[in-house]
């Protein structure tokens, strides 16, 4: 990585758009993310945060504008700015039939990783994301909470500099929760991460930042403490800016 890079940030989106027809889900978003930072990425239903999260991790071409990780664009050069990238998609991870442990071997492969070091890599994120006890057991006989984590294994396994998580602690029971935002919390310093959340509170518990959107666009990026300088609640400040926009 150059040193002009490193100044840049290692997440950088400008003008980020997605229109699926004559519907614009995405409209000109534009931000980066500096090491260090943990953005929480908040928005009403169908605010276009899959979405830009797709695009920024390549898995869906935008219709206009650019994502770069660590300098690299994700359209011109996918394989390069997927190296440096951890990504949880929504929902739970794809071949359901394999077990947790055959997976994420599967998955470090492909990562390009052999011997002791897949190994190593394999255990290491089952053992930060507590999956142990599961290892064996088929992906599709998973509880949701229980398959969230798989995926965030798999985005941990090559320990990326950046990670993008969509909606990290869907499905978790509260212990688990805390497990999770522990983990991110104790990466933080060393990556530049994205998560998008419902949950107004995990916002003030672990982001150094909140990016609001709604309809697309963004309405609000700063810190939390700074949105509710104002003596307002989270949930207060989220309703007035994305009731605003939906008028
Ligand atoms: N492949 C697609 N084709 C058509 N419309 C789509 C497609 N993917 C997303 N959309 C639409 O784009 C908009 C943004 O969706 P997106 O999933 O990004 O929202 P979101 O903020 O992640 O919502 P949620 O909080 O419900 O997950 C929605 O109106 C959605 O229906």
């Amino acid at each position: 990585m150059s040193e002009s890079t490193e100044n840049q940030g290692l997440i950088e989106i400008e003008g980020l758009t997605k229109r699926f027809g004559g519907f614009t889900a995405v409209d000109g978003v534009s931000f980066s993310v500096q090491r260090g930072e943990v953005v929480g990425f908040l928005g009403p239903n169908g605010a276009g945060k899959s979405t830009t999260m797709r695009m920024l991790a390549g898995f869906m071409l935008p219709s206009e504008g650019t994502a770069r990780i660590c300098g690299e664009d994700v359209v011109k050069r996918p394989v390069a700015a997927k190296r440096n990238l951890g990504f949880l998609p929504e929902g739970a991870p794809t071949y359901p039939e394999m077990s947790v442990a055959d997976f994420l071997d599967f998955c470090a492969r492909i990562r390009g990783f052999g011997g002791a070091e897949r190994t190593r890599r394999v255990a290491e994120a089952m053992a930060r994301t507590q999956l142990e006890g599961v290892r064996l057991q088929p992906i599709e006989t998973l509880s949701k909470g229980f398959k969230r984590r798989v995926g965030l294994a798999q985005a941990l396994l090559h320990s990326p500099p950046v990670l993008v998580l969509d909606e990290p602690t869907d499905g978790l029971d509260p212990n688990q929760k805390h497990e999770v935002r522990e983990l991110i919390r104790a990466m933080a310093p060393e990556k530049a991460i994205i998560i998008s959340t419902h949950i107004l509170e995990e916002v003030a518990a672990v982001c150094t930042r909140a990016i609001v959107i709604a309809r697309g666009r963004v309405l609000a990026d700063a810190t939390p403490a700074a949105l509710v300088a104002d003596g307002r609640s989270m949930e207060e400040v989220f309703r007035s800016l994305t009731l605003g926009a939906a008028a």
